[in-house]
């Protein structure tokens, strides 16, 4: 057990990746639908197009078309605050870098997946816990806006799925703006959930904050990690962004651009809903699979995310991920989404649900016998 503690959250994934089995990663790993499976064979004619295109013309496409869905209207697509990263990680990495340089401490959301703790504390910041129940309560207490230089926001949250509302995202930016601190969002999550989808960018254009917001194509459509993080930032957000961004990447891949803004056109078709149809009916399987069992029960009951946590009640989640890989059945315990405390998630596990749902049936018959034992 003892190893176990010292891993986090994406060592567990890899421990996953080649299980057939594998309900770790937030990843999308469900079948393609039929008119995806037609994009993807339409791959060659997609990159003869992009290759005799203009880069910013595509980018441009891929980003209307991406934003768009999700009610990004007010996005600034096409200036020159919009960089087109590989992963939300790499987009993470360059805004980290780039804060870095000009502050020091980050009131961060907690818990959240530890990969942003991890990258933020990686070039030198100090990291102050924002409970979500703070940060959902009202206004953030001025001590801690005046101890930091940055507000990150998971929203969605991962792994719980709340949402920071609109009038929430509206006190909290004018209050940024008041204390001249950056406020960052992380909206990787934000295509599961319809109450993520008001215009985020009119909020922040109009409050007068600095701010940074993180998107990630990557969590909704199986693509085999061919996916676009695109780090966006107010016109004048006080740090080296587009500097940094040049040390690291020229831009990225115009075939992956405009696979991402096939697959948007065809959520925009009614993918989307598809989308959230199955990944709900997986929700509800996860939960009937379970039901019964003393002291487990799932603490998300508004979740929408493409994950949903299991509370074990006293069961130990390191106990109970070890039991399950005896069966080959990969899950993420929580330690290490609660960054400032991992002991608050001793006893909970995470389950992926962008899966096909015979993998989910059989992965949770596991986890009941497992848990039925204990
Ligand atoms: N760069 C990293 N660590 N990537 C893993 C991350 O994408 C997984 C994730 O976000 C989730 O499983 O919820």
């Amino acid at each position: 057990m003892q190893e176990l503690q010292a891993i986090n959250l994406t060592e567990f994934e890899c421990l996953a990746l080649n299980s057939p089995l594998n309900l770790a990663d937030g990843h999308a790993r469900q079948a393609l639908t039929a008119s995806q499976a037609r994009i993807i064979d339409d791959l060659p004619n997609l990159f003869a197009k992009a290759a005799a295109r203009a880069p910013e013309e595509v980018e441009l496409d891929a980003c209307r078309a991406y934003l768009g869905l999700l009610g990004q209207h007010s996005h600034p697509v096409g200036e020159s605050r919009v960089f087109a990263c590989y992963s939300s990680s790499v987009a993470m990495e360059i805004f980290a870098r780039a804060l870095a340089q000009k502050g020091d401490a980050v009131a961060l959301i907690h818990p959240t997946f530890d990969n942003i703790p991890d990258i933020l504390r990686g070039v030198g910041l100090n990291l102050l816990p924002l409970e979500e129940d703070v940060l959902h309560g009202g206004d953030l207490p001025r001590a801690l806006l005046d101890a930091v230089s940055c507000v990150f926001v998971t929203t969605p949250n991962n792994p719980t799925g709340r949402v920071v509302t609109e009038e929430r995202l509206r006190a909290l930016a004018a209050q940024c703006a008041e204390h001249d601190v950056v406020l960052t969002l992380d909206t990787s999550f934000r295509g599961f959930d319809t109450r993520a989808h008001f215009d985020h960018y009119r909020v922040l254009e109009d409050s007068g904050c600095r701010w940074v917001v993180i998107e990630d194509t990557g969590k909704l459509w199986p693509t085999l990690e061919l996916k676009i993080g695109w780090l966006v930032t107010s016109a004048e957000p006080g740090l080296p962004v587009a500097k940094v961004y040049s040390d690291i990447l020229l831009g990225a891949s115009p075939l992956v651009l405009a696979l991402v803004q096939r697959f948007a056109e065809d959520a925009a078709d009614g993918g989307l809903p598809d989308l959230h149809r199955f990944i709900a009916g997986n929700r509800v399987l996860v939960r009937r699979s379970l039901a019964g069992l003393p002291d487990v029960d799932f603490p998300d009951p508004g979740s929408r995310a493409s994950v949903e946590r299991v509370r074990l009640g006293r069961r130990s989640s390191l106990e109970v991920w070890s039991a399950l890989r005896e069966h080959n059945v990969y899950m993420l315990p929580c330690q290490k989404f609660h960054w400032a405390d991992p002991s608050e998630g001793d006893h909970m596990l995470r389950v992926a649900l962008a899966r096909p749902a015979a993998s989910l049936d059989e992965a949770t018959r596991a986890l009941r016998l497992v848990l039925s034992s204990r």
